[in-house]
């Protein structure tokens, strides 16, 4: 059985301005143990997806379960089985944060859980924090009680959403191998990132999602092997040509542009020329997460399951 499972799920927002379609028949499984990459820009419709798991917002069609519970009809064992940490940080003032954790056992009806508070603690850095008041702690310490929270009744399913937004180096290296560590005792991770980096180090499949819909549902691995397997890098000081603009990853003056075959390389070079730009060192090297991602969001060299999954 799945630990997760999305079946044709779809969202519509009603806003002032009319209907609008978050989601669009999205359907996908994460297996048991799995560590799993969601990815897409802002608006792709990542944390709707999510609010669905979690119980926070209706579908409007599908369905989604939790190792067989329906979010939906069964939602206190689906509930039960999955530990979110939200985006943003909601918490308690008042609870020093081993109260914190200790309520929140409580409201999964678990007693004595002092032994694996202690690991949270240890484990996300915070055992000497443990007799600190909420609002006493740095931005960085209050989402680490939060991951703490989400993990406090041993949730065979962890959900991160956007989990290291804006946060420092530190806490996304505690929180990464924490986590590493509960996947590798068969812990199943459903991630949401920005930093694609992250996601190429840690995923082992990822899904892109554009427009509501999946785009590429693939190994990490296939992914990078299969789509622009190339970019084509080069430094200039000049704008560039729309055309060109449109495929491109521009950091100050590095352009980087994916490209399929020998032939594209030569097409975009002949388009540079074309355009008067004056570029130094040029080079055709690997591509990275990143660049697979502008490939397919930009909607150049769809890999073929990608099409099969907008089909
Ligand atoms: N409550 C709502 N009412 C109307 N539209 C909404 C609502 N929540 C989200 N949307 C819209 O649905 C789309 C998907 O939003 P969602 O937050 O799921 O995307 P996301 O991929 O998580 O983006 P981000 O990376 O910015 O968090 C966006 O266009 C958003 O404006």
């Amino acid at each position: 059985m799945s630990a997760v499972s999305f079946q044709n799920v779809s969202k519509t927002y009603i806003t002032p301005r009319g209907e609008f379609q978050a989601l669009k028949g999205v359907t996908f499984d994460i297996e048991p143990g799995e560590f799993f990459g969601l990815l897409g820009p802002n608006g792709a419709g990542k944390t709707t997806l999510i609010s669905i798991l979690a119980g926070l917002v209706r579908a409007s069609g599908g369905r989604v379960s939790v190792h067989g519970a329906d979010v939906q009809a069964d939602y206190a064992q689906a509930r039960r089985r999955l530990g979110v940490v939200p985006q943003e940080l909601v918490f308690d003032p008042f609870f020093t944060v081993r109260e914190a954790l200790r309520f929140q056992s409580g409201y999964f009806g678990i007693r004595d859980n002092g032994d694996w508070i202690d690991e949270l603690l240890d484990g996300l850095g915070l055992a000497d924090k443990a007799g600190a008041n909420m609002r006493q702690l740095s931005g960085g310490m209050k989402r680490r009680v939060l991951v703490a929270q989400a993990l406090v009744h041993r949730p065979p399913v962890i959900v991160l959403d956007e989990p290291t937004a804006g946060v420092d180096v530190e806490l996304r290296q505690t929180l990464w191998q924490f986590v590493s560590k509960l996947n590798k005792q068969g812990s199943t991770v459903l991630l949401t990132t920005h930093y694609l980096e992250e996601a190429e180090a840690l995923c082992g499949r990822i899904a892109m999602l554009k427009q509501g819909q999946v785009i590429a549902l693939e190994k990490t691995s296939e992914l990078l092997r299969r789509a622009s397997a190339k970019v084509l890098r080069f430094k200039t000081d000049n704008p560039l040509p729309e055309a060109l603009a449109a495929q491109a990853r521009v950091t100050g003056r590095f352009v980087q542009l994916p490209v399929h075959d020998a032939a594209e390389v030569e097409r975009l070079l002949a388009a540079v020329r074309e355009a008067g730009l004056v570029v130094e060192d040029i080079e055709v090297s690997k591509a990275d997460l990143e660049d697979v991602f502008l490939d397919l969001m930009t909607g150049q060299g769809a890999t073929p399951p990608a099409q099969e999954a907008l089909a």
